[in-house]
């Protein structure tokens, strides 16, 4: 960090304290909108795991989910507070806006941690609240800390924290992981960088501003592009695999071989520069991709019981 920007945080820190904080600052503050479909995510695994969880208890283990999200969004809003002030993108959040002062931030998000990782463990089990603190430790200390200043491999390997929630679901039923839980944690590990990049290509000059490593500054936009294709291509057969297993069905597998091939065809618009726009059209359709394809696990479990 420059002298100047050094300064720069410290100004916020202090600024910060004057102005009343609003809510709306701290929903903000746990990025509500990551938190939808982390939750989601969360929720499909626990809903098609095999075994039975009481509704009570289902909702107690989404619920801390959610909270352990947003708490390790709010400490990495406090540890990105630095260059969080640069960019356009993130300059009008609570702390770099001085809505929030970045010390109650850290308190927020340490607090949520303990509390939703204590809660996991108590009321549904150690399985599912170790892998809830291992997910919270991967965003924070490797993602945030770690890996998102000092390499272009930052969000394949940090990504992993993302990842997780579905397994988080499933242990929550099962008290285990097993191959259908990791299948699940490989398919967002692998739409991880493709949704991703899409956003790293039209917000590059943003991150080159603040000296973050984004594959985008450092490999260019045509590698990028290639790897973008790469992680689609592998993405699509391991979306197959609960079909293998058996765990799910034709309704599933025919969802995710539509949904996949679109999500290959608009990579490959963006690596073939059909549109000036084909990157925001990639990165918006990801997230819808996502819950079409965690819905569709449920759809399916849905339609099979409704059969038998
Ligand atoms: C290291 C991995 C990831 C990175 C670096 C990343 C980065 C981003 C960024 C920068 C945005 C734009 C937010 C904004 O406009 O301020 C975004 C949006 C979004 N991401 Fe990701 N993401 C990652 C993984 C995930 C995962 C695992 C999920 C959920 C399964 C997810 C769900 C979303 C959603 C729903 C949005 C749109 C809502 C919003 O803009 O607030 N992301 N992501
Ligand atoms: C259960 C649990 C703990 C889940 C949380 C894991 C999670 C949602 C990880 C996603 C990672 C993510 C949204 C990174 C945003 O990148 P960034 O922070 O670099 O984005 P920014 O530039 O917008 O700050």
């Amino acid at each position: 960090m420059t002298k100047q920007a050094a300064q720069q945080t410290l100004a916020i820190d202090r600024v910060a304290a004057l102005p009343v904080s609003e809510v709306r600052d701290y929903i903000a503050l746990l990025k509500p909108g990551v938190m939808s479909l982390v939750v989601f995510t969360g929720a499909v695994g626990l809903l098609i795991a095999p075994g039975y969880i009481h509704p009570f208890l289902a909702l107690v283990a989404i619920a801390c989910i959610a909270v352990a999200s947003g708490a390790a969004a709010s400490i990495n809003m406090w540890y990105d507070r630095d260059i969080d002030i640069h960019m356009k993108r993130t300059q009008n959040r609570p702390i770099p806006a001085g809505r929030v002062p970045a010390d109650e931030a850290l308190s927020l998000g340490i607090a949520l941690s303990i509390v939703s990782v204590t809660v996991m463990a108590v009321a549904i089990n150690f399985a599912a609240a170790a892998l809830l603190a291992l997910s919270i430790a991967f965003y924070v200390f490797v993602y945030t800390m770690w890996l998102k200043r000092s390499t272009p491999q930052n969000i394949v390997i940090g990504g992993a924290a993302g990842a997780f929630p579905p397994m988080i679901g499933w242990a929550s039923v099962t008290g285990g992981i097993d191959i259908n839980s990791i299948a699940l944690f490989l398919i967002i590990f692998m739409w991880t960088p493709p949704h991703f990049w899409a956003l790293a290509l039209f917000r590059c000059g943003d991150y080159a501003k603040v000296g973050v490593p984004m594959m985008p500054v450092v490999a260019g936009e045509a590698a990028t592009k290639k790897q973008m294709l790469i992680y689609t291509v592998l993405l699509v057969p391991i979306t197959l695999v609960p079909v293998a297993t058996g765990l799910l069905g034709v309704f599933y597998g025919v969802t995710a071989v539509l949904t996949g091939l679109w999500f290959l065809r608009h990579a490959i618009r963006v690596l073939r520069n059909a549109e000036e726009k084909a990157p925001q059209k990639m990165f918006g359709y990801s997230i819808l991709y996502l819950f079409v394809l965690f819905g569709a696990m449920v759809a399916d479990i849905w339609i099979k019981g409704y059969l038998v």
